[in-house]
This record gives structure tokens, sequence and C-alpha cells, in this order.
């Protein structure tokens, strides 16, 4: 039995306390499908969230077999399954990987044969074994909305909570839902609770739940609900609610509830699920439901996004581009910049206007060298940051929903950043060794060149993390975007590498302008002969090369940091 004892849940609105669920007060008994109705807006999803968990309760408790939820143990989350009005899956998957992944996020299975076992059970059960190989991308809302149900069912919940799944469908599509809906709350003493805003269907469930303005207007069954607001159809439910404050309502309510509610445990206990007559409510009889470890998460998410970047020919196109295009670009520059500045001659010339000419012309040709030279590497230090934050930007901030969901399914927020992380990793390190290696070939680095990739590897790797850290922290992927390139923006003007800041003003951008650690690394890195060059063309000074792997690395370390806190915090739409 799930029983809620006047839940509220409050909002603070223009300084006040504004309720969105006031004191509801509810018993289902297990086995239940029970339909949430109501106008729009009158709280139907809030209330799921917060049966959920998902909005901490402002007051009244939540109980399920006997146990207070806030006050003892919450909901294990393979015990509860929560199908959002959003889609959990990733287009580029097939339908078998979606339901696969899933359950290897949630639950620890003994061996392969057992999790096959599993998944055909649950694509059987949810009408989806033909269309097991399908892409996601080609599903009808039909299917997408099975698909859903087939990924909370993974870990067998003893909860499910669906918001209008049937929303947009067609009526043969919405008929075939409600109806495996209902099968599937006669299987293992599940209680469904579904949030829809048809009134069809009503003969399905077992209870229907009218809210408005977040009290409770009537549950029971719903072949009681046209006699009980005095109507003759249920479609003149709603204009019968508007008649009446809500808390009108709730009060003539309460004083039918018992009548109601001891009805609907009657007819439960009349006909109890197969599971339950078969074992009794002995739970004892369960099979245990583990938790799968850190690392099996990480390999789970790692192999999915793996998946998912070779399938999107968009991204392998666009990151193709970045990684040819931009090197290629760069040793465009590396004629001048090879060039070798012109020295002075051991002897002076006789004549001092020639000594002078002479002079002036070795002058004119290491400025020449140093400038390009300094160019060069701040073009390499650019692009790569470019790289960084399109590697980066969106990489949460697109998955959000998804994340929160999985999250709210078990997943830890460590192993979805050390996913990112590794997978990053591997982008980071091809983009940034091969812009070294393939510049190498055209313009000799001369000096310390692991040094010289060390530094571009860094530059890259810590523009990557900050960019994580924003996409983990912004709004949606449209602000972490925006972000991030306003981000790389500032890297060119802020560095000094083409002009010298005011003086006043370097030491407060400085520490965080990734691009200039990285250059000047990479200069201090250079043999004596083009850092003297490159001095003689800037008035920007320039940092050892320790001291600027240590700033990178503290990027790095913010950036990730940044990026766990992001993720830890929930961020429901
Ligand atoms: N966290 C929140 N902060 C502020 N307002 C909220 C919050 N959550 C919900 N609301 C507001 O509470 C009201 C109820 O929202 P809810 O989504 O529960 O309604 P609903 O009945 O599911 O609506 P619909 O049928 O249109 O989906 C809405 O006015 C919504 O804008």
């Amino acid at each position: 039995m799930l029983q809620l004892d006047n839940l509220s849940f409050h909002i603070a609105k223009d300084g006040e306390d504004f309720p969105l669920l006031d004191e509801v007060s509810l018993d289902i008994p297990t086995g239940h499908f029970m339909a949430i109705v109501g106008p729009s807006g009158c709280g139907k999803t809030t209330l799921l969230k917060t049966i959920a968990g998902i909005n901490p309760e402002t007051s009244g408790s939540l109980r399920y077999q006997g146990r207070d939820l806030a006050e003892e143990a919450d909901f294990e989350p393979h015990e509860i399954g929560y199908v959002p009005q959003f889609s959990v899956a990733y287009d580029e998957l097939t339908v078998d990987e979606s339901v696969e992944a899933a359950a290897r996020l949630r639950i620890k299975s003994r061996t392969t044969t057992e999790l096959d076992e599993r998944l055909d059970r649950i694509l059987a059960e949810t009408g989806m074994t033909e269309i097991a190989d399908r892409p996601v991308k080609v599903l009808s809302g039909g299917q997408k909305r099975r698909l859903g149900l087939a990924m909370e069912l993974v870990s067998s919940p003893k909860l499910l909570l669906c918001d209008e799944v049937t929303s947009g469908l067609d009526p043969r599509s919405e008929r075939e839902i409600v109806h495996l809906l209902h099968d599937l709350s006669r299987k293992e003493d599940r209680i469904i609770i579904s949030v829809t805003h048809s009134l069809a269907h009503l003969e399905l469930y077992d209870s229907l739940l009218v809210l408005h303005e977040g009290r409770v207007a009537y549950h029971g069954p719903p072949s009681g609900v046209t006699h009980y607001f005095s109507v003759k159809d249920t479609e003149e439910i709603y204009p019968a609610l508007s008649q009446q404050p809500s808390a009108k309502w709730q009060s003539s309510w309460n004083k039918h509830r018992k009548h109601y509610e001891d009805k609907l445990i009657a007819n439960s206990a009349n006909n109890p699920t197969p599971q339950a007559e078969e074992a009794g409510e002995d739970e004892s009889t369960e099979p245990q439901v583990r938790a799968p470890g850190f690392f099996a998460q990480t390999a789970t998410l790692l192999s999915r996004r793996a998946r998912i970047f070779f399938r999107d020919k968009g991204q392998i196109i666009l990151q193709l581009a970045l990684i040819i295009g931009f090197p290629l670009l760069v040793s465009l520059f590396s004629p001048k910049a090879n060039e070798q500045s012109q020295k002075l001659s051991d002897s002076m010339a006789d004549n001092k206007i020639v000594e002078l000419i002479n002079r002036t012309e070795v002058r004119e040709s290491r400025l020449k060298v140093g400038s390009a030279n300094s160019g060069i590497i701040m073009f390499q230090v650019v692009l790569l940051c470019l790289m960084g934050s399109n590697n980066a930007a969106r990489e949460v901030a697109s998955e959000r929903n998804i994340f929160e969901k999985e999250k709210f399914g078990g997943l830890s927020s460590l192993s979805y950043l050390t996913s990112k992380l590794l997978f990053l990793s591997v982008l980071v390190l091809v983009q940034s060794l091969w812009m070294g290696f393939f510049v190498e070939i055209f313009w000799k680095f001369t000096g310390n060149f692991a040094s010289h990739l060390a530094f571009l590897v860094m530059v890259n790797a810590a523009m990557t993390a900050v960019c994580l850290g924003i996409s983990s922290l912004a709004k949606n992927a449209e602000q972490a975007s925006l972000l991030s390139i306003y981000l790389v923006g500032f890297q060119l003007p802020l560095s000094g590498a083409v002009l010298a800041l005011p003086e006043a003003f370097e030491p407060l951008t400085r520490p965080f302008i990734a691009a200039y650690w990285a250059w000047s690394g990479a200069v201090d890195s250079l043999d004596e002969e083009k850092f003297n060059a490159i001095k003689a063309v800037t008035e920007t000074s320039l940092s050892q090369s320790d001291t600027c792997i240590f700033m990178l690395l503290v990027h790095l370390v913010i950036g990730l940091a940044a990026a766990l806190i992001g993720m830890q915090k929930p961020r429901w739409d």
C-alpha cells in the first residue's frame, strides 16, 4: 500500500508561501492502476514528482508498505520507475541497445544470459520484440512511449509513475498503451500511477484521482465519478470543477473519502494479482535487485557514448574538418616562421652608414621571425581552445534531461563524469597531438618539442574541462554554447600575445586566460634564439613553463570540479 497523508508541496511566490499541492491524502493498494486527471496546471506532474521524491514535500508524509519514506528509508532506485513526458532514449541507438543500456545502468546481472533473458522478457511484455533492431529515431510516438516504459521495467519497479504517456497519440495507440499499463499493474503487485489528459478508457483504471488547484476533489472508482460530481458525462467534470473553489471541493471530499477508499481497498482484496495469490504477501520470495558498481556504470556510459559518436555523421564530419582543417590553416603561416633571422657579421663594416643599415636589417629580420613564431604558437593554441569548447560545451547540457532521469534511476554522478572524462580525453589527445605533429612537418619547432606538445594538450584539456563545467552548470545547451564561445573569443585579445594589455588590467585577467599560459609556456620551450626573438616583439611579460603548466592544471581541476558540482545538482525541467 502507498499512503499519502496530508502531503503538501509549497513554493515561494512573490515572497509568499504558495501551495502547489495542498494536503493530499490517498491510500493506494498494491497491484493498483490509478489515473490522475484534472485541468491543465492543477498539479498532476507536481504530485507525481513529489511521490517520486523529486520535489521534497513541504509537510505531510508518504508511506510505502508501512515504512515512512521521509523518516526511514526512501525508495531504492530500482523500486521506483518514472516515465517522464520527454523521451529518455538516444536517437542514434536501437530499441534493443537503449533497453540494454538502461538495464546495465540500473541493475547488476549475474550473467549475460540472465541479462539477455530479462531484456527478451521486457521487450515481449511491451510488444517490442519485432522492432528491437529499429533505431529510436524512426519509432512512432506510441512505440517511443513503449520504449520509455520498457526502459523503466528493467528493474521490475514496484511503483511505476507515468507522466502523460498517452498524450499526442492516435486513439488506437492510446488504447494500446492504457491496456499495456493495465496489464503491467497486474504483474508483481505493481502500483501504476498515470497522469493523463484523456478521459477515455477509464474503465481500465482501478481508481481515478481528480485534482483541482493542487487539492483532491475525488479519488475513487472511475464508475462513481459522474455520480459524485452530479454530471451525466465525464467530459462535464472539468466545467463542474470550476463552479466552486478548490477548498470547497477538498472539504466535501474529506467527508466522503473514507467511504470511497474503503471500497477501493475492498475491491483490491477481492481481486488479488496472480503474484499475490501465488506468493501471498511474503516479500522474502522477491529476487534481490543489486545496483551496478562504479566501473560497470562507467563502462556502459562510455561504450554508449562512443556508439552514439560513431553513428552521428554530422559530429564525425565536424570533428574531421576541425582535426584536418585547423592544422592545415596553421601550416599556411609556416614559411614566414621558418625564416632564419639575420645575424650581425663578426666584423664591423668600415662605413658607419652601412653598419647602421646592417644592424637595422638584422633587427627587422629578428622582429619578423619573432612575431611569426609567436603568431604560429598562438594560432595553434587558440584553435585548440576552439576545439576544446566544441568538444564539451553541449556534452552535458544537451542530454541533461536524460542524465537527470538516469541519476534518478541510480546512476552515480562520478561514473557519469568519469565516462565524459575518458571520452573527451581521447578527442583532446587526437586533436592536440595531430596539431603538434602535423604543423611540425612544415614548421620546425626549435626547442623542447615534447614540452611544446604538452602545452598543446594541456590548453585543449583545460578548455575542454572548463567548458564541461559550463555545460554542467548551464540552464540549457544554448546557454552553454554561448558562454563557451565567449570564453574562447576572449582568449586571443586577453592573452597579450597580439597587443600588450594595460598594466593595471593584466594581473586581473591573466589567471583566467588559458591561451596565455599555453602560449607563454610554449614560447619558454623554444631555443634561446627564437625565445629572444619573441621577447623582442612582445611587451607582455612571459612566464616560466613550470608556472604555465601549473596554471593550466588549475584550470583543468576547476573545470572538472565545476562539472561534478553541476552534475550533482538536481536540474529537472
Ligand atoms: N518548481 C516549480 N516552481 C514554480 N512553479 C511550479 C513548479 N512546478 C510546477 N509549477 C507550477 O505549478 C503548476 C502545476 O504544474 P504541473 O506541471 O504540476 O501541472 P499539470 O497539472 O501537470 O499541468 P499540465 O496538465 O499542463 O501538464 C503550474 O502552474 C506550474 O507552472
